[in-house]
């Protein structure tokens, strides 16, 4: 059994919430961790795809030219990830012509109640979903705090989770 794990990252936290999800899986399946901007690669048995939540959604470009406005200010300490300008999530999500034989979303964002917050993870599932595709998991979002650093748990959770998608697959 193969597995990957796609993410797109501004400030590094979904990407290391992948490369958990990943630590996880590694128990159950050959695993890589890779940014979206790598394109579509359905030649494995589970993809895991993951993506900050921008304005209640997935990012687009307009919000990634954003999130390189914060991180060019010196006062929020942001590193913008290599990869963080590149097409991402949606653009993977919208290249595709059917979905993955298996799938399960994931997704960061802020550490307040989301009905303010939105969530990228519920956008990824409802457009795979018009793909006539079901996830094998619900989709999981994992928090960061007001100033773009990991909630306290979050990686040791998307361990978990991980995990717990690796068990699935091999019922
Ligand atoms: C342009 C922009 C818009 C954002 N909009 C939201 C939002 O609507 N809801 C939310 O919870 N977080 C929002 N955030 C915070 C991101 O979710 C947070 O930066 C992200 O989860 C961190 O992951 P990353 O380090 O992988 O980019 C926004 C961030 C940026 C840069």
């Amino acid at each position: 059994m193969t597995a990957v794990v796609l993410y797109e990252s501004m400030f590094g936290n979904t990407r290391q919430i992948a490369q958990a999800i990943g630590d996880g899986l590694s128990d159950f399946t050959d695993v890589r961790v890779e940014p979206a901007s790598a394109g579509p690669d359905l030649a494995v048995d589970l993809v895991v795809i993951g993506a900050p939540t921008h304005a209640h959604s997935l990012p687009r470009a307009s919000s990634r030219g954003d999130a390189a406005k914060w991180a060019a200010d010196p006062e929020q300490h942001l590193d913008l990830d290599p990869d963080a300008s590149k097409p991402g999530v949606r653009e993977w999500i919208e290249s595709l012509s059917t979905a993955p034989a298996a799938w399960a979303a994931f997704g960061t964002r802020v550490d307040i109640p989301r009905i303010f917050a939105g969530d990228a993870s519920a956008g990824i599932e409802r457009r795979i979903r018009r793909l006539h595709s079901r996830p094998v998991a619900d989709s999981e979002c994992f928090l960061v705090t007001t100033k773009n650093v990991l909630v306290d748990g979050e990686l040791d959770r998307a361990r978990a989770w991980g995990r717990s998608l690796g068990q699935a697959m091999i019922k």
